[in-house]
């Protein structure tokens, strides 16, 4: 099969789960802003979506031959060795630049740059060859190539050697690191990085501060960006999907439920929903409620917090350990503040988009605190979906601070003092002011949809108006 647009990322927007009972493959809608984003586009566009099969399911989907139309899934391990995916995704992808770029690092001990990080490096490298090679082989003359995120850095370089007639484009869905923060990789590797995605035509950045950061990062490492375009695109919110999606019946079903475990009709309630990552600062966010609940004592039994935290990158131990310290500490407020009638933090750990929606639909605060943040897709989808009105309170720190800082309550997400007066400035909020707030959110939300969002890099990489 030759295609005319091909889409790469690690994350496909499907992944396939064996069924224990008959050993049938189910498939499931892959999680994460990249794949929200991306899945708008679907196959009309007529472009082939190029990922990596990521668990025993996806494997298996490949060796049966099992696809959805317009996706190719990679078996990284069949092709590159056994452990190449595991070494690239959670060895360097996940926990180097990953914490590079969201500043993650408690620098006395961490990171360690040693012979080990080196051999992952090398897994690092084989996987962006292989997804490089499979492109050359798919890519029709003169295709766009439209390469995406931290984990296909090095894939644009590899790309332009086989395959010099293509149009390649990489689009960076994180923070780009300040340089003196980037500046903690070895050289050779910050070289090759930038080298790698400098390969490319054209480099889209979600906002105009990662853009800079990674002009300044190439100015000090490589020299500057040469023949490179950089383009600022800011990916927004699907309105028609997310509100046909939000009004079906499993939406509402569990609507329901939720108003139940709530309790009290007159109860307010403050929802975050986030991948269990620390870059979202849970953490801190349920220390600012502690304190909203100790502080505005006036909220006891009126305010219910609910935290969807679903699972992601367990197979490494600090996120395992987030997760724990979550779980803990929901507890530990509910049994400082709980009553027999009223739970003050309902924690779900289960990945349930229809539950998502549901909660977007009936919250009054939506608590969006990252430590930094590419974009944050939540934010802009729940004044999408918000029944009556919802105020976001919104980290100086996520991209899509840009766009909706002017009608947000702004938190500095260090600032749990700060935050939990956010939380109290939020849910005293006039009805009459949220709703008009959240009417102007959903309007900057929904600036860019994805549709569009993906055909402006594409036109600009064709050379077409740039974005
Ligand atoms: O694939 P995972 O390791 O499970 O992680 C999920 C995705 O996380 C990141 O998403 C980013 O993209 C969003 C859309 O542009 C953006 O709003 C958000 O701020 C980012 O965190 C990651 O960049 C993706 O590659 C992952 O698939
Ligand atoms: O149970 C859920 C809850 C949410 N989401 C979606 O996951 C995305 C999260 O994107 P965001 O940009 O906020 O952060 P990321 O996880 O990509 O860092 C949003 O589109 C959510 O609607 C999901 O797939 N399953």
């Amino acid at each position: 099969m030759v295609s005319d647009i091909l889409v790469a990322s690690n994350r496909g927007p499907v992944s396939y789960a064996l069924r224990e009972a008959d050993g049938g493959l189910e498939a499931r809608r892959g999680g994460g802003g990249l794949v929200s984003g991306l899945s708008a586009i679907g196959p009309d566009a007529g472009a082939v979506w190029v990922c990596a099969a990521l668990g025993e399911g996806d494997r298996e989907a490949v060796r049966r031959g099992v696809s959805e139309p317009g996706v190719r899934m990679l078996d990284i391990d069949a092709l590159a060795g056994e452990g190449t995916h595991a070494a690239a995704y959670n060895g360097i992808a996940n926990s180097v630049l990953w914490f590079v770029h969201h500043m993650l690092y408690q620098t006395p001990l961490e990171p360690v740059f040693d012979a080990e990080f080196r051999r992952r490096w090398e897994a690092y490298r084989a996987y962006n060859r292989a997804f490089a090679e499979a492109l050359a082989a798919e890519a029709a003359p003169g295709a766009a190539v439209l390469i995406q995120d931290y984990h296909l850095a090095l894939a644009p370089g590899m790309l332009r050697e086989l395959r010099p007639d293509l149009r390649i484009g990489h689009f960076s869905h994180t923070p780009w690191a300040p340089p003196d923060y980037f500046g903690m990789l070895p050289d050779d590797i910050a070289r090759e990085l930038l080298n790698g995605m400098l390969g490319a035509d054209r480099l889209g950045f979600l906002t105009r501060r990662w853009a800079e950061a990674f002009t300044a990062c190439c100015a000090r490492a490589v020299g500057g960006t040469g023949t490179t375009e950089v383009g600022v695109h800011g990916l927004g919110a699907d309105a028609g999907f997310l509100r046909a999606r939000s009004r079906e019946a499993d939406v509402e079903e569990r609507m329901a439920t939720l108003r139940e475990q709530i309790g009290g009709a007159d109860r307010k309630t403050v929802i975050r929903v986030d991948r269990t990552e620390l870059s979202k600062n849970i953490v801190r966010g349920l220390l600012a409620y502690r304190e909203l609940l100790a502080g505005w004592p006036e909220w006891r039994e009126r305010v219910v917090h609910i935290a969807f935290a679903y699972p992601s990158r367990q197979d490494l131990e600090v996120y395992r350990r987030y997760t724990a310290e979550v779980s803990r500490l929901a507890e530990e407020i509910n049994a400082e503040y709980g009553t027999e009638t009223w739970t003050p933090v309902l924690l779900h750990v289960k990945d349930d988009f229809a539950r998502s929606l549901a909660a977007y639909r009936l919250a009054d605060v939506a608590l969006v605190n990252p430590i930094r943040d590419g974009m944050n897709l939540v934010a802009k989808e729940v004044p999408v979906v918000s029944d009556e009105g919802c105020a976001l309170v919104l980290s100086r720190e996520a991209g899509a601070h840009e766009e909706l800082g002017a009608d947000a309550v702004t938190v500095n997400p260090y600032d749990v003092t700060g935050t939990a007066r956010a939380l109290h400035e939020a849910l005293s909020m006039p009805p009459a002011d949220r709703a008009d707030r959240t009417k102007r959110l959903a309007a900057a939300a929904t600036a860019l949809p994805p549709q569009r969002w993906f055909l402006d890099q594409l036109e600009a990489l064709r050379g077409g108006t740039a974005g």
